[in-house]
């Protein structure tokens, strides 16, 4: 719908803010409301509180939202994304009915480097109204602040995967937090008997799509995709791939799996790419109520 009306607007090049009206401190509606047949389309830009703009030439992003027969945008923003008017709906739909059934629970994110879990996570605490850990920054922190990839030089991978056992027993005797887990924690069983005081769930990415993300943002922070030759995409997609095989029966340990390729068929052969962390957070809860409506109370009174 976004992308029809885009293609539909003639935008003015530049704009002037005394016509418009520029608020202060908030967003600019440059129209009230433009028709085309049944769509509402409303067109804002992020203006910064108080200053004078530098030049008559400054480019600001615009954001565009629609809505259809007189029914309200949305303007709920999840860990920091847009909800379109139906992700709002089921989000308000069913959050009540996660927590109770969650009861308290942790979550525990598992999946492969760049599958999501940081960004997934942030949404579910959101919606949860729960704090949201990584286990890879607290393990930073308990080693004076170094990085990841630092420890992984100085101290080895067998260092790192010690303080991320000893994280996640510290993290199992808590309540009401969202967790993203490094990639590899799901290797050592002992991390199992830790993630399963609460609910785990796998972010099954196709590796395709794990080596464009990574490489868009780079491997410095993740030392395992270190050492391999080729152009950045082939060597992280190699080395994704061997680790995904040696690591797959691992995480399907996990009682939920929110796969792309499945959501991705569900609504209409859609580009795993183009699934937006909301809609891939909005499944997750989906599939975590599953598994514990599956459960009934069973499932709480075993793994407290
Ligand atoms: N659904 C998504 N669509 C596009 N990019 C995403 C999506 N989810 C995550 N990303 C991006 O992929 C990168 C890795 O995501 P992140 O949440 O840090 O993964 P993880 O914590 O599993 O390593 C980040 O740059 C993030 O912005
Ligand atoms: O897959 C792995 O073994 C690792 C994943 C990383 O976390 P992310 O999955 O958050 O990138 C980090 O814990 C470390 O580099 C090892």
């Amino acid at each position: 719908m976004e992308i029809v009306a885009a293609r539909s607007l003639q935008f003015p090049t530049f704009v002037s803010s005394e016509r418009l009206g520029a608020k202060h401190g908030g967003s600019l509606k440059l129209c009230p409301g433009i028709r085309e047949k049944r769509l509402q389309v409303f067109v804002s830009a992020n203006w910064q509180s108080g200053k004078p703009l530098q030049s008559r030439r400054t480019r600001t992003p615009l954001k565009l939202a629609c809505s259809c027969n007189n029914s309200p945008v949305s303007t709920l923003e999840v860990g920091g994304f847009q909800v379109s008017s139906d992700e709002e709906l089921i989000i308000k739909n069913n959050s009540q009915d996660f927590e109770k059934h969650l009861n308290g629970r942790c979550i525990y994110l598992v999946g492969m480097m760049g599958s999501g879990k940081t960004t997934v996570g942030k949404i579910l605490s959101e919606v949860l109204k729960y704090d949201f850990y990584d286990c890879d920054d607290l393990i930073e922190e308990e080693v004076g602040g170094a990085s990841v990839a630092d420890i992984f030089k100085h101290r080895g991978e067998g260092f790192f995967r010690d303080k991320e056992t000893g994280v996640l027993k510290k993290l199992s005797v808590m309540n009401r937090l969202v967790i993203a887990t490094g990639g590899g924690a799901v290797i050592r069983p002992i991390n199992w008997k830790y993630m399963h005081k609460g609910v785990s769930i796998w972010l099954d990415v196709p590796v395709e799509a794990l080596a464009h993300r990574i490489t868009a943002v780079g491997t410095d922070s993740r030392p395992l995709l270190h050492n391999e030759t080729g152009d950045a995409y082939t060597q992280t997609l190699r080395r994704l791939s061997s680790l995904l095989d040696e690591r797959f029966e691992a995480y399907a340990n996990a009682k939920a799996r929110v796969s792309l390729e499945n959501i991705a068929a569900k609504l209409g052969d859609r580009d795993v790419l183009d699934l937006s962390p909301i809609t891939i957070a909005i499944e997750a809860m989906m599939q975590v109520m599953s598994f514990l409506k599956s459960r009934g109370g069973h499932y709480a009174d075993a793994s407290r």
